[in-house]
């Protein structure tokens, strides 16, 4: 955990006024009871009214003071635990953007939500807590002996059998509770995963008419951590009555050989009032420790957690000086025999991969599920970095650029159409922010989503709703194509981006894009052979490699795995 408070430097001067209040807090409690024993045996004992006055006033400015300092180390210290807990999520938020989606999948999102929420709010409360006790819970527990020690030696004998006592109850607490913290944050991401899954695959639960055996699955996650969370409970409630059981029987003690040694005239009754404050004061220093001693490592837990996050070194990297392509050469692209593997699979999700690819060309890859031509259009804008070979992109390797120049040249439609929370204007504008709304429309048009978007009540002001809910698959298709197109790109890459739509619109939005990106270097992964056919090369995938390179008229006499694609999509008359 102490490895986090490095993110506390910037509150700095907030920690250092929290922790001087909180000692002078201390300070001001560790007076009043001996100013209160003063009181009784000078004032009460002698009948010396004035007495009384003038120590009950100053009583009273110690304790004001000690409550100001007590608001004001609250302030702070919420200020600056707060403060950190932001800096944290800032930092996990941002390292987890640098991943890719390799190291990404190696924590898994859920578990990803519940570090950057739950487990750095456990440290940041944690801290909070820490700030104020670990300085009044050492300084209460050492003043007070110091203090009771020297208003009656003897009678502290009481100590030397209850502190033992109380250290053994709060270790035995510990040892128990400190493994189920851990379970817990485990049982947390087990039912975040849960419930993320039913909130994004709502519609297939339905279908299928799994409700109930979802319900069921979130009722069995929701009850692991509900008794979990019991159990530590349970533990945590034995421990408190422990100790005020502790803190009475040491209590009772020294009442009893407080009033021998009274009655024997060797204490006051002042002294033994103040002596009993200082008691309580020590024992309750130890039940803060205690509780240091419970959260501490359960926040432990969490800050692991965190840095287990923060210690992913992510593998895709700038070059230390990047290159940047000469501006003549522009929207080529080259393979030279890229394999590629999948972090733990036995076998190349791409093999001997060798292509080349110019401005104003169309290449298309085609291939059946899972034959990798996702993979090789995620390597190029580096999702992934290839296993061997190179892919240069104007002549130069995608290693040596750095990431933003090469993504800017880039104009990518993702398989799975992601639209975000806003406008639809505000979507297509994801693309380039600088454009204005001429651009936009003309994107628009371009991806074949005007018409639709002009039959929408507000047109561009329409809202998207959180994950695209409120259009259809096809719509995100071309809102994602419009999208990218706002890009200016070099290079164009789009992964099985027509799947959604009918074959009018799937030709009307090819056209429309031959002409519009006449200069750009254009990548389709299509099913569709109809989709394919016009590109100047279709490059054939099977099982992760090249089947065969071509015109669909060349493929159809030279490879039998795009004959058998075709034959099986198009009647005889369409094979021309
Ligand atoms: N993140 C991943 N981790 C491990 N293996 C993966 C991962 N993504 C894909 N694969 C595997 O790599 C191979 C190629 O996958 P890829 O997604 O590139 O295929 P594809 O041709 O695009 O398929 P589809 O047409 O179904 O989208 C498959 O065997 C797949 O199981």
């Amino acid at each position: 955990m102490f490895k986090l408070f490095r993110y506390l430097k910037a509150y700095r001067l907030q920690v250092m006024l929290a922790i001087i209040l909180v000692f002078l807090q201390t300070l001001s409690e560790l007076y009043l009871p001996t100013l209160m024993s003063d009181i009784v045996d000078k004032g009460v004992v002698n009948g010396d009214i004035s007495y009384i006055w003038k120590i009950g006033a100053f009583m009273l400015l110690v304790a004001v003071g000690g409550m100001l300092c007590s608001v004001a180390a609250s302030f702070f210290t919420a200020k600056s635990a707060t403060g950190f807990g932001r800096t944290i999520r800032s930092k996990v938020f941002s390292h987890v953007e640098s991943l890719s989606q390799q190291e990404f999948d190696k924590i898994g999102t859920a578990s990803l939500i519940t570090r950057t929420t739950n487990d750095i709010f456990q440290v940041q409360q944690v801290l909070t807590i820490m700030l104020r006790m670990m300085v009044m819970a050492p300084l209460m527990c050492i003043g007070g002996m110091i203090m009771a020690l020297s208003r009656d030696a003897q009678l502290s004998w009481v100590f030397v059998v209850s502190i033992p006592i109380l250290i053994l109850v709060i270790l035995f607490v510990q040892s128990r509770a400190i493994p189920l913290f851990r379970k817990m944050q485990k049982k947390l991401d087990a039912l975040n995963r849960v419930m993320r899954e039913n909130l994004t695959g709502i519609r297939v639960i339905r279908a299928f008419s799994r409700i109930a055996f979802e319900k069921k699955r979130f009722e069995q996650a929701n009850l692991d951590v509900t008794n979990t969370a019991i159990r530590v409970n349970k533990i945590m409630a034995v421990m408190m009555p422990a100790m005020m059981l502790i803190l009475n029987f040491s209590m009772i003690s020294i009442i009893w050989f407080g009033g021998i040694r009274i009655d024997h005239g060797d204490m006051q009754v002042g002294d033994l009032m103040a002596f009993i404050q200082y008691a309580t004061q020590i024992m309750f220093s130890f039940v803060m420790m205690s509780m240091m001693f419970i959260l501490i490592p359960r926040a432990s837990v969490s800050a692991t957690r965190i840095n287990e996050v923060l210690k992913i070194e992510a593998n895709i990297l700038d070059p230390e000086s990047p290159e940047t392509p000469e501006q003549t050469i522009r929207g080529t692209i080259e393979f030279q025999n890229v394999s590629f593997y999948y972090e733990n699979a036995e076998k190349p999700a791409l093999a001997n991969i060798s292509f080349k690819a110019g401005p104003g060309e169309v290449t298309a890859i085609i291939g059946g599920t899972g034959s990798g031509k996702s993979t090789l259009l995620n390597l190029i804008p580096r999702f992934f970095d290839v296993s061997s070979g190179r892919i240069l992109i104007d002549g130069i390797d995608v290693r040596a650029m750095s990431q933003v120049e090469l993504r800017k040249k880039i104009g990518f439609v993702p398989q799975k159409a992601v639209l975000f929370t806003g406008t639809i204007a505000d979507n297509i504008r994801y693309g380039n922010e600088h454009a204005d709304h001429e651009e936009i429309q003309h994107a628009a048009e371009v991806a074949q989503a005007a018409s639709f978007i002009s039959e929408m009540a507000e047109g561009y002001q329409s809202t998207i709703s959180q994950g695209g809910t409120n259009i259809s698959g096809g719509q995100k298709q071309r809102l994602s194509i419009a999208r990218a197109l706002l890009r200016k790109a070099e290079f164009y890459l789009l992964d099985d981006s027509f799947s959604a739509l009918d074959f009018k619109t799937d030709a009307a939005l090819r056209n429309a894009l031959k002409t519009e990106i006449r200069d750009a270097c254009l990548l389709i992964v299509a099913q569709r052979v109809s989709t394919v056919m016009d590109a100047d090369r279709i490059i054939v995938l099977d099982e992760g490699e090249i089947a065969g390179i071509g015109t669909h008229h060349e493929l159809l006499n030279t490879c039998q795995v795009y004959k058998e694609i075709v034959s099986s999509q198009l009647a005889e008359e369409e094979i021309v």
